[in-house]
């Protein structure tokens, strides 16, 4: 299996984040990118290329231009503000009974305008890095498109998920998943099934696509009565309008370990198999692994071989995009774990 990577995606270096009340450093670093190369390296899993540039149309298929807009123009407008942080942290939102229209000029207005949390903060490469994560995962469903590979790995790093239409957070600032998908029914396809199996919800995904049915969305993670993001991600919501029917969730108890997970990803691989789409996109987080710093499911690194597997037997064209999963010392193990699972079943 092809790796795609970028080294442009390590220019996002976050030194701090804002979790359990305080701020604490940052997990999100560069050094998971780094410790799932080598591994794919020492490994053998296939050849590491890098991203082609897809520009900013693909971008903009999915995400609002003002969103945008304001991202590429953060950075110089943080600087001509006199903010001398290295970081940039929202701490205002318009949440109920306050207003995002008109959009305030004030920057820590427009910080809060375009963001869902204040765990996530914005540095000077950021934007870029995230550019590149995003061309990764188009390099890789590209690949499966057109290049002959029945499947892909996009090492993106920023991760995705979170990110909605014109918000980032959770360490997301572009949404590699959706990008790809919309890109694939660009080029042509029909149906895209997206199978989010990070321990955290895809908020950002299932909403872009809430009321389609050309993209089916998947997602098995921790109940959010319990867990990040805390507001989405419940079983009563399967969608809306056109989209009613295309968007399944599975909240899991906190504990959660293989046997109980495994139950829940049958039931999405059935309808992954009435489904039919002509591509499945894995939203592939391994915070599900039981040493996970942030997480509390209790996978150990053969139930990531395990998930790869599973999923193999779908028989379906494939394209893995990284999401998350922090416990370093062992994320290149179980992120390869899941891709030689599913090529040597
Ligand atoms: N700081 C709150 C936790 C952010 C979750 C990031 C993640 O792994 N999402 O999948
Ligand atoms: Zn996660």
């Amino acid at each position: 299996m092809k790796t795609v990577f970028s080294p442009v995606e390590l220019k996002h270096a976050p030194k701090n984040e804002i979790s359990d009340g305080q701020l604490r450093p940052a997990v999100e670093t560069p050094s998971r990118a780094e410790i799932v190369l080598k591994t794919v390296r020492d490994r053998g899993l296939g050849e590491i290329i890098e991203p082609l540039d897809f520009g900013v149309q693909p971008l903009q298929r999915v995400h609002a231009p003002d969103y945008l807009a304001f991202m590429e123009g953060f950075w110089d407008r943080w600087l001509a503000e006199g903010r001398t942080a290295q970081e940039a942290f929202p701490y205002v939102w318009p949440v109920r009974t306050l207003r995002a229209d008109p959009a305030p000029e004030h920057i820590d207005g427009l910080l809060g305008r375009y963001s869902m949390d204040a765990g996530t903060p914005v540095g000077p490469f950021t934007f870029e890095a995230a550019k590149a994560s995003a061309n990764a995962a188009l390099t890789a469903a590209q690949l499966v498109k057109d290049g002959g590979e029945s499947s892909a790995f996009a090492l993106c790093r920023p991760p995705g998920h979170h990110c909605g239409k014109d918000f980032f957070g959770g360490y997301c600032f572009l949404n590699n998943a959706a990008i790809a998908a919309q890109w694939l029914l660009d080029q042509g396809a029909h149906r895209i099934a997206i199978l989010d199996v990070d321990y955290h919800h895809g908020n950002g995904t299932q909403a872009i696509f809430y009321d389609r049915p050309d993209v089916l969305f998947l997602s098995l993670h921790a109940d959010p009565r319990h867990e990040y993001p805390h507001f989405l991600g419940h079983e009563d919501e399967t969608g809306e309008k056109a989209g009613t029917g295309f968007t399944r969730n599975w909240p899991l108890p906190l504990g959660t370990g293989w046997e109980t997970y495994s139950e829940a990803l049958e039931e999405a691989c059935r309808w992954l198999h009435v489904y039919k789409p002509d591509y499945l996109l894995v939203s592939l987080g391994m915070d599900c692994y039981r040493e996970d710093p942030i997480s509390k499911f209790l996978f150990n690194s053969g139930d990531f071989t395990s998930l790869g597997q599973r999923l193999k037997r779908l028989g379906l064209p494939t394209i893995f995009l990284m999401e998350g999963g922090y416990a370093v010392d062992a994320l290149g193990t179980n992120c390869v774990n899941v891709l030689e699972g599913f090529e040597t079943a």
